[in-house]
């Protein structure tokens, strides 16, 4: 589970975030949407201890993220899996070698078959087969390097997933298939999913509770239900768009 508390950050001049009080419960998706610059990544930054917050707190699985720091915060990083915009394979690394960079970097002690079991076993859950594993990133399409993506998030069998804006310049069916992948590891593995996000379509898609950032603060928040019905002037106008064309 992923708790924020009254979570306060500046830069200078520049307040991003103002008193943010959210909660991922274990085991569903949770989709932080706002315009750019609102302070998604910062907050996503918090999660995982990039970040240390000027007040409140961030405890992920009970661990205080906000005062953690050296040993204990590598420790803690160990229970996250992320996946950035653009995928972000080594492309001079076949599939095989991608998805089990992380195990090969952290589990020394890993025997050869046991590696390449676990690599498999993460490629199933994103829907792809052994075929894939001596194929190089530049032979595959967009939506298989996502999922090689996240078959490399998974191979350490992280507690929580984040994404970083996932779907962000992908053709819509990328994107649908972005979407049931991100579905499918909480449904296959229970994993906890925090997602940024630019793209309501897919953010009310995938989303178990999701939260509008602006001007610093949580607009609205709640199931998509919900925040569709929030009669937050900023969120009615941010979801206006999407809305009228459906
Ligand atoms: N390390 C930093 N130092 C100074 N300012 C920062 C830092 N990180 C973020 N900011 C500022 O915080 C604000 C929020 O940035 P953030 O990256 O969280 O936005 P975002 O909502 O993720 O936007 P986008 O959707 O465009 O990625 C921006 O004004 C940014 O310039």
């Amino acid at each position: 589970m992923i708790e924020v508390v009254d979570l306060w950050k500046s830069f200078g001049e520049n307040h991003v975030l103002k008193g943010i009080d959210c909660k991922v419960e274990k085991g569903t998706t949770f989709v932080v949407l706002g315009g750019s610059g609102s302070g998604k990544t910062v907050l996503m930054k918090h999660v995982i201890g990039l970040l240390h917050p000027d007040r409140g707190h961030v405890s992920v699985n009970g661990i205080d993220m906000s005062s953690i720091s050296g040993q204990e915060l590598t420790q803690a990083r160990q229970m996250f899996g992320m996946v950035f915009q653009g995928a972000a394979l080594f492309d001079s690394m076949t599939v095989f070698e991608n998805v089990s960079f992380p195990l090969v970097e952290k589990r020394r002690h890993m025997k050869a078959d046991e590696v390449r079991a676990r690599v498999v076993e993460k490629l199933r859950v994103v829907d792809l087969g052994e075929e894939v594993l001596p194929r190089w990133p530049s032979e595959l399409s967009g939506g298989m390097r996502k999922r090689v993506a996240l078959a490399r998030a998974l191979v350490t069998d992280p507690q929580v997933v984040l994404y970083d804006e996932p779907t962000t310049g992908l053709d819509p069916i990328t994107t649908d298939s972005v979407d049931s992948m991100i579905d499918a590891a909480k449904e296959r593995l229970g994993v906890t999913s925090m997602v940024i996000s630019h793209d309501i379509a897919s953010a009310f898609k995938v989303a178990d509770r999701l939260a509008v950032l602006y001007d610093g603060h949580i607009a609205a928040q709640g199931t998509p239900e919900e925040v569709r019905h929030s009669d937050d002037p900023f969120v009615r106008k941010f979801l206006s768009y999407w809305f009228k064309k459906q």
